[in-house]
């Protein structure tokens, strides 16, 4: 695989990701590319087949799976999420940066692969917090957001070990964390920036 070098954006479920990815693929239009991930949970209102997810059966992901169409997959709050191998190389022929949005078992699993791409983690400021964000988001069942506040803890707790993430982002501030999200990519967004001129 060529071109920029991908980014792994990963954190607990309501750490804010899709919002700082969103405002960051909107201000740099034309720079990142979203590996869009297959799923099996639902779509929310709003959200579009192909373009946030590929959302799909349990019954054809595990047949991509079995193909080897992935290059990690996962089981999270009892759906299936993974990212094919399509799914970046759409991105990467278009020589833009490819950014994933993963869980923490999908990071120790891309770390298995040759992708080679800067982790960063987005956190929240703190457990309550974090309940208050994924509860005002009002996209979960009770069931649901209670599984995501327990995958929370476990990644909350392996995040902190040193060598996992590049650079880990507590998203506190909203304007904060982005301008350091920003800060951190620069250098890859520039580059990009220069080989269109
Ligand atoms: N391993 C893996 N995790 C994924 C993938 N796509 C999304 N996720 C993660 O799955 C979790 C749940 O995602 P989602 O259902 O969209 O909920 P949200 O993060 O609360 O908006 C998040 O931690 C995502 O980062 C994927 O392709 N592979
Ligand atoms: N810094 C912040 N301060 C307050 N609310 C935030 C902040 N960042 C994100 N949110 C809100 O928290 C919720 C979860 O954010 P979201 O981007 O959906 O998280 P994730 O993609 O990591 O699951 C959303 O409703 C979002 O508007």
């Amino acid at each position: 695989m060529s071109g920029p070098r991908p980014v792994v954006l990963s954190g607990p479920s309501g750490a804010g990701k899709s919002t700082l990815l969103k405002r960051l693929m909107k201000e740099y239009e034309g720079v990142f590319g979203f590996s869009v991930s297959h799923t099996t949970r639902n779509p929310r209102p709003g959200e579009e087949d192909g373009k946030d997810y590929h959302f799909v059966t349990r019954e054809s992901m595990q047949e991509g799976i079995d193909k080897g169409e992935f290059i990690e997959n996962a089981e999270f709050s009892g759906n299936m999420y993974g990212t094919s191998k399509s799914s970046i190389e759409d991105v990467q022929a278009q020589n833009l940066i490819c950014i994933l949005d993963v869980d923490i078992q999908g990071v120790q699993n891309i770390k298995k692969t040759d992708l080679n791409p800067i982790y960063i983690s987005i956190q929240p400021p703190s457990m309550e917090i974090l309940e208050k964000r994924l509860r005002d988001r009002q996209t979960e069942t009770e069931d649901s957001l209670q599984k995501r506040l327990e995958a929370a803890r476990i990644d909350m707790e392996l995040s902190k070990e040193p060598g996992v993430f590049d650079i880990v982002i507590i998203n506190d501030d909203l304007e904060e964390a982005y301008e350091k999200l920003k800060s951190v990519l620069i250098e890859e967004i520039q580059k990009v920036q220069d080989a269109k001129k």
